[in-house]
């Protein structure tokens, strides 16, 4: 079974008169270890996918179902609980707490599970490592440049070892050096660590790098080209 299974999912929105349907009986699989990016025109309903896959927002139809879990009808409560544990969120704009360092702002998912401290510092570190900031660790986020800032954002997905980390134009602030680093890096990631992505994009080039390509057209998920064995972790079954 796949890793995210999205089964005939709808979402509409009212605006005034309108009705908006960003996903319109839309059907997608992704497997463990995948990269998948997701184009599509502005306002076509990627964050909005992100969102309902993220638990954040809820389908009018459907089920989505990550990891074996039928997350469409869980409370409000449980869904917070298992968002905690499962998703990892990667920001246009990182989201960063400024009065946080580098090291407490990535520690801050780490809070929200049964953890004890000692725990939560290994896997901060690690984290830190994979993102190459370990000696950015006491920074805040104005001593850091917004590459730097990205890797930590990063670096807080990834700390939990999410189910799937979720990214939402995460190279849409950036210059194109930086933006290409951030790509490597969670290319990297990706292969080295197993991490499931699912990345919305209006960057060809960053969509491309992606294994497999998905594009959201008219509430629908079209797959681009030929899947590649890069999506693919090895060890993933
Ligand atoms: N909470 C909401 N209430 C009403 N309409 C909404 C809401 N959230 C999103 N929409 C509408 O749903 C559509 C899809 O929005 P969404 O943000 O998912 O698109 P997007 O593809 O991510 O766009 P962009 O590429 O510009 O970020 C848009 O028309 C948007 O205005």
């Amino acid at each position: 079974m796949s890793l995210i299974d999205i089964n005939q999912v709808s979402k509409f929105f009212h605006k005034g008169d309108e009705k908006i349907t960003p996903l319109d009986n839309a059907e997608l699989q992704i497997d463990r270890g995948e990269f998948v990016s997701l184009m599509g025109a502005s306002g076509t309903g990627k964050s909005t996918l992100l969102n309902l896959i993220a638990g954040i927002d809820r389908p009018t139809s459907g089920h989505i179902i990550v990891d074996n879990v039928d997350i469409t009808g869980m409370s409000r409560t449980k869904l917070a609980t298992w968002r905690a544990r499962n998703i990892g969120y990667v920001f246009q704009t990182h989201n960063l707490i400024p009065v946080l360092t580098a090291y407490e702002n990535i520690e801050l998912p780490l809070l929200l599970l049964p953890m004890n401290r000692a725990e939560r510092q290994r896997r901060v570190e690690l984290a830190l490592t994979a993102v190459d900031l370990l000696n950015r660790a006491n920074h805040y986020p104005r001593q850091l440049s917004g590459g730097q800032e990205q890797r930590v954002g990063i670096a807080r997905a990834i700390v939990t070892d999410p189910t799937v980390v979720v990214a939402d134009e995460p190279t849409g602030d950036l210059d194109s050096e930086t933006s290409s680093q951030i790509l490597d890096l969670l290319q990297r990631l990706n292969v080295e660590l197993g991490t499931t992505f699912l990345m919305a994009t209006h960057d060809v080039e960053a969509a491309a790098m992606a294994g497999r390509q998905l594009k959201l057209d008219r509430g629908k998920l079209i797959e681009v080209g030929e899947r590649t064995l890069v999506s693919m972790h090895p060890e993933a079954s």
